[in-house]
């Protein structure tokens, strides 16, 4: 048998050690990078392509990057553009000051969704309770004024763990421990018969309000209480698909029942600065909002900036929440406009010991496998200027609701 010459076969070894090497780092790394930033990497050579190609696969058929309960893909058959880059969150946040700093999240390769980010290993009870725990400590960490959100510089690793505490360190789920009313039940599980539940001081729907109260982080029960029926993600197949006037959209991809729970809409929330002693409110929701606009009139991104006025029982106040999903949000980013209404409902929900609610949306009819999920983004003003509206609907106004931010 020919032996190989022990210098050679030294030489090989070398080599192969620094291909193996130059994986392990590409497969650490590269899950990082933004598009153009993956775009430049498989530039390099043959192996950071084929490791961006699977990535960019990946990315493409798992936009919620396995943080919900199922993989929803992106379809294009438009043009090139494989999928939306935005970081996800599948609850809400609040923004800091420091949030421009919010820029990367793991997005790994499709090998990687069985390992450390894999929805199997930490699923939706986990998140849930996990979001439960961390969010019982927010008080403490908003009154300190914590703003350190950055992604990037504090999650070492592709862990799913890591980056959910990170994100959830700063969940809304603002307990408020010194009103009364809003201590939770102490059932066990409440009970749910169709759309009521039975027992439960916690349940209310005032659906003419478009407002429902659920248990919450006060109360004795958990996830799989009856009266919780929004908080255990999203349960419904669903996919993004391009279009060529409105750009991307949310479509179902299974019939879905009047009623049903679709998702709720995710982002950084800019609260009243009553309630925070940061400066992220109204004013930094109308900065933003300028913004997007001007980005949008060059074609450069949607903004995806929902504002939110919950009308307090009087009257004569109301509360007013942005959320702002446009870098930092869910799904719901994609849910384009209907002046119709379209075919989903919006609630607002409260949940027990929690001080904001969230916006919930569920089909207002039965929705066929295949069809856009759309609702209407507000009033429409009479206005000179706005971006144009492509819903097709019969009553289509022709410019899209714009809130004066
Ligand atoms: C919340 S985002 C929806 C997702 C967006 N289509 C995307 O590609 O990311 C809102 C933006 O989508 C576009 N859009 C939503 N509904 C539309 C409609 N009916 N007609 C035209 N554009 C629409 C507008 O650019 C709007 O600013």
């Amino acid at each position: 048998m020919w032996e190989q010459p022990t210098r050679n076969r030294h030489k090989k070894t070398t080599e192969e050690e620094k291909q193996s090497r130059l994986c392990l780092c590409a497969h650490l790394i590269l899950p990082w990078l933004t598009p153009p930033e993956l775009a430049n990497a498989s530039l390099t050579c043959k192996t950071l392509l084929k490791i961006s190609k699977s990535i960019t696969n990946h990315r493409s058929l798992h936009a919620s990057r396995s943080f919900e309960n199922l993989p929803i893909p992106f379809h294009n058959t438009l043009d090139k553009i494989p999928y939306a880059y935005f970081i996800y969150t599948p609850s809400q946040i609040i923004a800091s000051s420091s949030s421009h700093s919010l820029q990367r999240q793991f997005w790994g390769p499709s090998s990687d969704a069985r390992g450390p980010n894999s929805a199997t290993q930490l699923g939706p009870d986990s998140v849930g309770r996990l979001s439960q725990e961390i969010g019982n400590n927010y008080c403490s960490e908003l009154v300190s004024g914590n703003d350190d959100d950055d992604l990037g510089s504090k999650s070492r690793g592709p862990s799913r763990l890591s980056q959910l505490t990170q994100l959830d360190a700063h969940s809304v789920c603002i307990v408020d421990e010194s009103d009364e009313s809003v201590s939770g039940c102490e059932c066990e599980e409440c009970f749910e018969v169709g759309d009521e539940i039975f027992g439960c001081p916690c349940f209310s729907e005032l659906e003419e309000l478009g407002i429902v109260s659920e248990c919450g982080p006060s109360c004795e029960c958990g996830l799989g209480c009856g009266n919780r029926s929004t908080q255990r993600g999203i349960l419904v197949r669903l996919k993004i698909m391009r279009d060529v006037k409105k750009g991307w959209g949310l479509f179902a991809d299974q019939l879905i029942r009047q009623g049903q729970f679709v998702c709720e809409y995710a982002g950084q929330t800019l609260i009243p600065s009553q309630l925070t002693r940061e400066l992220l409110t109204t004013k930094e929701a109308r900065r933003r909002q300028q913004i997007y606009d001007e980005l949008a009139s060059h074609g450069g991104i949607s903004s995806a900036l929902l504002v939110i006025r919950e009308h307090l029982p009087s009257g004569k106040a109301c509360l007013r929440i942005n959320i702002d999903a446009t870098r930092v949000g869910n799904i719901a980013r994609f849910i384009n406009h209907s002046c119709d209404g379209g075919n989903l409902s919006t609630m607002l929900v409260r949940s027990s010991g929690a001080v904001l609610p969230r916006l919930c949306f569920f089909a207002s009819k039965d929705i066929k496998e295949g069809k856009e999920l759309t609702f209407s983004y507000g009033e429409i003003r009479v206005r000179s200027k706005g971006l144009p509206c492509f819903c097709g609907s019969s009553c289509c106004f022709g410019i899209l609701p714009s809130e004066h931010t």
